[in-house]
């Protein structure tokens, strides 16, 4: 099965957190399980990604959110809608991002996102994601995504 952010077409494949084409990211790769309703994740912070000594910074932890549910929502659009998205690219952006830090994430185990989208309506969807080290959940997020049809930013 091939990655949603691996379907980003290369002008949308230079975001920080989840763009193949960007050197510096952090690739992160998302995947949907259709019989689950259900996006998958797994990424493993590294030294540099410290909040305190052996646990990971909640910005980074943030960031996985984010990027793991704009991938979930173009998936279950699709989904919902019963689109191919290699065919049909579906642009999601951020409109907003709420995090809750339920216990500190330790570092160095691979930490596992799950999403699920709460909501999809129109050009919005509303995605949930949890974090896991092992069988902690540790994160908890919740995000706003709006499909966007045009240019961004203009
Ligand atoms: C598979 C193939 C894919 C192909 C290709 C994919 C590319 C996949 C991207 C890669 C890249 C990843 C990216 C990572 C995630 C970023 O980091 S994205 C960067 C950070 N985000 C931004 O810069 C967004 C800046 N904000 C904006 O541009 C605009 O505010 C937005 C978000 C587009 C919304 O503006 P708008 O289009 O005017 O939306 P609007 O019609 O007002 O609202 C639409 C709906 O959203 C709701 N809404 C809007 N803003 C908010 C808010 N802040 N809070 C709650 N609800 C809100 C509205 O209430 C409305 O809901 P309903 O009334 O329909 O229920």
């Amino acid at each position: 099965m091939k990655a949603i952010q691996l379907h980003y077409p290369p002008e949308w494949a230079h975001c920080y957190g989840c763009g193949y084409l960007n050197p510096m990211g952090l690739h992160l790769q998302t995947y949907w399980n259709r019989e689950r309703k259900e996006s998958r994740t797994a990424f493993t912070p590294s030294p540099h990604h410290t909040a305190i000594p052996g646990f990971v910074y909640g910005g980074l932890l943030a960031s996985l959110v984010d990027c793991h549910a704009t991938a979930t929502a173009a998936a279950a659009k699709a989904d919902a809608e019963g689109l191919d998205l290699e065919k049909t690219p579906l642009r999601f952006v951020t409109a907003s991002l709420k995090v809750d830090y339920l216990k500190p994430t330790p570092l160095g185990p691979e930490l596992v996102l799950v999403g699920r989208a709460r909501e999809v309506k129109g050009r919005k969807v509303v995605v949930e994601a949890e974090v896991y080290a092992g069988e902690a959940l540790t994160v908890r997020g919740e995000a706003v995504l709006v499909q966007i049809t045009e240019g961004f930013g203009g």
